[in-house]
């Protein structure tokens, strides 16, 4: 048999399980794949919106990340919501130490209900320090839109902003098209050729975490072994399928159904 396969999530928490670490560690365990986590900051959260947030430490922050890469070797690592240029920074040193492979970023900045969960001021450090050592980054279409300052509604602008993004030192760049209207079109580009990743459009209100966990998908086949258009070729047919599956919690927006995959007939939510 071969090895078991690591996944690192580098995220916030996210009290309801939609998102976040908890969204990141039902994908990895979905896919396969062992996972693990350095938690960068405690939210309040439900499915109505986020009621407070603590940002951890930088000294715990670098302690969870530096014990893991000296005992342990990590096959792929997603980083979400890191809320400070203090935090990011030190996620970034840490990161450069110990030459951490396939790095997923996905630049988390406002929650679906509102939030803050990135300082705006520390936006630019965000891209500064973290896309550079990023092997793929998932900006949605607002966060391309900061990023760029172009305004983003269409495929021909998506593909644009991928190029701008991309001239910002990531590797691989996936504008994520989950916020226009129609088929729910995702552009890929590798500094050479565009990738149109097209899935069908669910019409649902039950879309929390999806963001966190199409970017920790894309980090667990990774850390499988697959080149990145294939990782994000069969990322987006899973988060297409949590979609579809997403089910009715609380009083907001409801969470996907990270395992879908494994459901019997008739033992779904319904
Ligand atoms: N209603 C939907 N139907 C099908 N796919 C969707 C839908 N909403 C989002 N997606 C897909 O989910 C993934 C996450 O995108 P998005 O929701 O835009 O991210 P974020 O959570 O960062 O805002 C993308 O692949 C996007 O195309
Ligand atoms: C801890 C944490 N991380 C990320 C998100 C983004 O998810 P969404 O955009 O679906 O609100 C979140 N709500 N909470």
């Amino acid at each position: 048999m071969s090895a078991m396969k690591v996944a690192l999530t580098i995220a916030g928490s996210d009290s309801c399980g939609g998102a976040g670490i908890q969204a990141d560690l039902k994908t990895f365990a979905a896919l396969g794949v062992y996972g693990m986590s350095v938690i960068t900051a405690v939210t309040a959260q439900n499915t109505t919106g986020v009621v407070s947030v603590r940002e951890l430490d930088a000294e715990i922050i670098r302690d969870q990340i530096d014990c893991l890469f000296k005992d342990i070797k990590i096959d792929a690592v997603k980083i979400g919501m890191v809320s400070s240029a203090e935090i990011i920074d030190v996620i970034g040193e840490r990161l450069r130490a110990h030459r951490a492979r396939h790095i997923v970023v996905d630049p988390v900045m406002v929650s679906k209900s509102g939030c803050h969960l990135l300082r705006p001021e520390s936006r630019e450090e965000l891209v500064k320090v973290l896309f550079p050592i990023a092997e793929v980054v998932t900006p949605n279409l607002f966060e391309a839109g900061v990023i760029t300052g172009m305004k983003i509604e269409n495929l021909s602008q998506m593909e644009e902003a991928a190029v701008r993004i991309h001239e910002l030192g990531a590797k691989n760049v996936v504008v994520k098209g989950g916020h226009l209207t129609g088929e729910a079109v995702d552009v890929l580009y590798d500094g050479e050729c565009f990738r149109h990743l097209r899935g069908r459009r669910i019409e649902t209100k039950n879309t929390h975490g999806t963001g966190c966990t199409f970017s920790s998908a894309i980090a667990a086949y990774l850390a499988d072994g697959h080149p990145v258009s294939e990782a994000v070729r069969r990322a987006k047919e899973y988060i297409t399928g949590a979609i579809e599956h997403s089910f009715s919690l609380g009083r907001g927006v409801g969470p996907t159904d990270h395992f879908y995959l494994y459901r019997r007939e008739g033992s779904s939510h319904g």
